[in-house]
């Protein structure tokens, strides 16, 4: 802004004679902390601020005069970029507000405002603004701050409830006379009340912002329109050009003199009330061929004020002209708006066209401030966060681009945190959202758990046993495979099977005199969790006798069998789920968060990395800069648009366990109705001939383990058209940031592929399937009778008629080749093991995979039953019908009695198989079921070798 003029030839200056107040429209941080200003106010008499999301996107969205602050901030608060955003903007407003203090004491309250306006996300949000007013008022808490509240029909009521509390409202993005006539009535209204309440009027200021040239721009190219059309009255019209806003703006004016006329005014007055001053903004001249003061000194008159932006002020101070020109001309005002009507220009129609595209534009510019704040943020952070790089084909990075806009058209992600279930089908989604806020809530109760934590570190437990299944282990295995074993703190086991082998593996690994003992389950109902109790409170009890109940905690909702029982049973503790969070986004809620306790995690710093995550992923971070949303939009597209819906997770060694808590958050949640990501995790990294192109490859890489090989493979994978997406972890701590990022990540893919992302169908279907059968089993004593459809050495094939149909054969061998020649290219194989899950039936189990995908150059998962039911299983039976099954099962070399039921761990596993072999072939997926008979190493290593030759 130049210098000002001479005092005594200051046409700003003599504004004032004319009564009518010039303003500032803009702001930013360096303007009024180097006096700029201070020297407006002194020089040019300039008596007051507006800002709005355009001016602070140009103030913060550039250069670094705001990064001082922002570094503060963010070294001693964890918040959102719409927190960070808001804490700049009220400093701002506040220093301005100071420096024009002097202005509104002169005043008497009169003058002097500075003006800060309402998230304009709320503009059709009655609620939302009438609290976000009240919120800014006691924020910046300065006597000369003016809110800004929109004119739009939703807001008109906040203007009233907002004066009737005593806050100076500046009514904007007023283009009509009829919305004005609103105003003025919510304004009178909101006095009445506070008279009626016996506030005091005289301190409650309100000025109208009517907006100008954007009429005229409107107007304008409507006019230009009709006459290139070659319209008869185009020499009219073309009178009209630059003309109707200004008329328009004298009628709202003339309306303002008459209503100071009224009664109502009048007695308003006489309790001390201040008029609501008409503001002109919008006061740029748009179109070059007019004046560059033309929307300043056309509307000067008493008790108004004119709001300009530099350069118009500028231009105002060099040659504008200071005379009453505001109640002039009111007869040819008239007549211009008569001429509008008569020609058919559609003034009302424009007008309310404005309204919207004022919000929206608003409200683009709000999402160009916040991206910029996050970006600022996540610069400043630097380490503290991890990283998200995205390598995609140029079609899928537009794709992805488009999406990312419609997100932030829709504000979806608003609506998501808003807990909005029209994000995805209107279903029962809004009442599986508290993993939203369950950072925050743990963190508010921080207390119980480290003192939790405390005492177990007192009783110096040599181990921690956690049973659960699902959501309820694998967050915690998760846990433990990350950061092992804690100094002062036992190790934490996580024993997630019904497989007797394994059970008694883990019974070796204990001594219950030194064992704290957590079962975890939700619904408290999950047989698996049951059985693993009634079988280690049995061992712990022959132990510790009465003692028993002090090493036994339970997590489980408020109500389920599993807290009456526990309490019953004298359980040492019971943590309360929240039954608003499904089992598989429970992870950084009590179900993550007690097992890290006890396994010695130190806590705070845990939540506290999460937290960063979280307000990251915020509802006021736009997509294209929200690292949940950008990373699930990738994943809807990929799946919807380009049939990558084999989400492949590649990670260095040191959090590679990560991908097993990825793989249930990701196939149960979208895995349903024919639709679906499948996660394929663990799969050996291998060179670009190895993969489809269904493949969407994630990358999770802890940079400081340095796996350069690792790195060069996944380049060479982006250098051939693989899209990849790499996430840089700069510490192990920061998977807590990662358990948020891929929970809101997979709600906005479930979005993408239009299912609820909160229910698992098919899982409950497997559950059905089994309680069958351990009904029978109770009855009979035994399962139902099965056929066998081949039997070669120790395989013995099983399957449904329907599949066994088509795989014929006279060896093991031609079985499995009949059975995998029905792999097409874009479908993926599943080999569902229901054996002990150890070391060596790991490699084996990774072996046959890597063989089958490179035989068939296509995506592979390996999984163990019953484990997998609760996690993949829902995908396998409910997603996309792409997936080729084998399911193994093997004679128990061992089995082991349930105590207190009639049955054996060995027993619920072969139901459990069973019942899921029965609603994968009901699916009518291609599945087919080999029993090893005798030595499960001899059986293994003889299917190894029947598929070798089958490939
Ligand atoms: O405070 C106000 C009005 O209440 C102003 O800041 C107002 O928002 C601005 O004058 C307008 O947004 C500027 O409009 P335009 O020049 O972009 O058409
Ligand atoms: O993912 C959840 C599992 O199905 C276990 O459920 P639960 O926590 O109710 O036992």
């Amino acid at each position: 802004m130049t210098s000002s003029a001479t005092p005594s030839a200051n046409p700003l200056r003599a504004l004032a004679k004319a009564h009518q107040s010039p303003w500032l429209d803009f702001i930013r941080r360096s303007f009024v902390e180097d006096g700029s200003l201070a020297r407006l106010v002194q020089d040019d008499d300039i008596r007051g601020v507006t800002s709005s999301p355009a001016i602070f996107q140009k103030a913060m969205g550039e250069g670094t005069e705001y990064d001082a602050q922002m570094r503060d901030i963010l070294t001693h608060e964890i918040v959102s970029p719409g927190v960070l955003y808001e804490k700049l903007a009220v400093t701002d407003i506040k220093a301005a507000a100071h420096v024009l203090t002097p202005v509104y004491e002169q005043a008497h309250g009169k003058d002097g405002f500075v003006s800060l306006e309402v998230s304009p996300y709320l503009a059709r949000d009655l609620e939302g603004t009438t609290h976000e007013a009240a919120r800014l008022w006691a924020d910046v808490a300065e006597p000369n701050l003016m809110v800004k509240i929109p004119a739009t029909p939703e807001s008109i009521p906040a203007i009233r409830a907002s004066i009737a509390a005593g806050i100076n409202v500046n009514v904007t993005l007023i283009f009509s006379l009829n919305a004005y006539k609103n105003v003025v009535d919510a304004w009178l209204s909101g006095l009445e009340d506070l008279k009626a309440k016996g506030g005091d009027l005289s301190h409650v200021a309100s000025v109208a912002s009517f907006f100008v040239s954007r009429i005229d721009n409107k107007i304008d190219a409507e006019i230009d329109r009709r006459v290139a059309a070659g319209d008869e009255n185009a020499a009219t019209l073309k009178a009209l050009r630059g003309k109707v806003a200004i008329a328009n703006a004298k009628m709202a004016y003339v309306y303002w003199q008459e209503i100071m006329q009224t009664p109502r005014w009048k007695a308003l007055e006489d309790a001390g009330a201040q008029t609501q001053r008409l503001l002109w903004a919008s006061t740029g001249t748009k179109d070059k061929a007019y004046s560059d003061v033309l929307y300043v000194d056309s509307l000067i008159g008493p008790q108004t004020v004119n709001t300009l932006p530099p350069a118009t002020m500028d231009a105002f101070r060099d040659h504008g002209i200071v005379a009453e020109t505001l109640g002039t001309d009111i007869a040819n005002a008239r007549q211009v708006m008569e001429d509008t009507q008569r020609l058919g220009l559609d003034l009302q129609g424009i007008t309310k066209t404005l309204v919207d595209e004022g919000v929206q534009s608003f409200a683009d510019a709000f999402d160009g401030l916040l991206g910029s704040v996050a970006a600022k943020q996540a610069t400043l952070l630097g380490d503290k966060l991890t990283t998200l790089k995205t390598s995609l084909p140029a079609d899928f990075q537009e794709a992805v681009n488009k999406g990312l806009n419609a997100w932030r058209k829709d504000g979806s992600i608003r609506r998501l945190w808003a807990k909005d279930a029209s994000v995805w089908t209107n279903g029962p989604e809004a009442k599986w959202l508290n993993w939203l806020n369950t950072v925050d809530d743990r963190l508010n109760h921080i207390g119980d758990l480290e003192a939790f934590q405390a005492e177990v570190k007192a009783r110096g437990f040599h181990q921690v046993l956690l049973m659960g299944m699902g959501g309820s282990s694998l967050g915690p295995e998760v846990l433990a495979m990350t950061f092992g074993k804690h100094e002062g703190f036992g190790h934490l086991y996580v024993l997630d099977s019904t497989d007797p082998q394994q059970v008694a593996a883990f019974e070796k690994k204990i001594d219950p005199h030194h064992t704290l003992f957590i079962v975890a389950s939700k619904s408290g109902s999950t047989l698996e969790p049951n059985i693993m109790l009634a079988y280690f409170q049995d061992l712990a009890k022959r132990a510790l006798k009465e003692k028993a109940g002090s090493h036994f905690v339970a997590i489980t909702d408020p109500g389920s069998k599993l807290e009456t029982y526990a309490k019953a049973e004298g359980f040492w503790k019971i943590f309360a789920g929240d039954p608003q969070i499904g089992g598989r986004y429970s992870v950084l809620s009590n179900f993550g968060m007690v097992p890290a306790a006890a396994a010695g995690v130190p806590l705070r710093l845990f939540l506290e990395d999460a937290l960063r995550g979280v307000r990251m992923c915020d509802g006021s971070v736009p997509p294209a800069s929200n690292p949940g949303v950008l990373l699930g939009t990738i994943m809807g597209v990929a799946a919807t648009q380009f049939g990558r819906d084999k989400l492949t997770i590649i990670a260095t060694p040191q959090i590679m366990d990560f991908g097993a808590w990825m793989e249930q958050l990701i196939a149960e949640s979208t895995g349903k109705h024919g639709k679906g990501i499948i996660p394929i995790d663990d799969e050996t990294l291998g060179g670009p001939k190895r993969y489809g192109k269904d493949r969407l490859f994630v990358y999770l890489r802890l940079a400081t383990e340095h796996r350069h090989e690792q790195d060069e493979a996944i380049s060479t994978l982006i250098d051939a058209g693989q899209p990849v997406i790499t996430i840089n972890f700069h510490n192990k701590r920061q998977i807590a940031q990662e358990f948020f990022r891929w929970e809101i990540a997979t709600a906005v893919a479930g979005a993408f592929l239009n299912i609820d992302p909160f229910d698992q169908p098919d899982v409950e279907s497997t559950k059905i399937e089994t309680r069958k059968l351990m009904e029978a089993y109770e009855k009979t004593g035994k399962l139902p009778a099965e056929e066998p459809f081949a039997e070669h050495g120790p395989l013995v094939f099983f399957a449904d008629q329907a599949n066994a149909a088509t795989l014929k054969g006279n060896t093991a061998t031609a079985i499995l080749k009949a059975h995998f020649d029905r792999v097409k290219a874009g479908d993926y194989v599943g080999l569902l093991a229901y054996i002990e899950r150890n070391r060596e039936t790991l490699e084996w189990i990774q072996h046959v995979r890597l063989h089958v995908r490179d035989a068939k150059t296509i995506a592979t998962a390996a999984e163990f039953g019953p484990r997998f039911l609760h996690s993949t299983g829902q995908a396998y039976k409910g997603g996309p019908n792409t997936g080729v099954f084998l399911q193994i099962t093997a004679d128990d070399a061992r089995d082991l009695p349930v105590p207190g039921t009639g049955y054996s761990f060995g027993v619920v596993k072969a139901a459990q198989a069973r019942g899921d072999f029965d609603v994968l072939a009901e699916r009518k997926r291609r599945a087919l079921r080999v029993h090893i008979k005798g030595n499960l190493k001899e059986g293994l290593a003889a299917l190894a070798s029947a598929l070798h030759d089958a490939l």
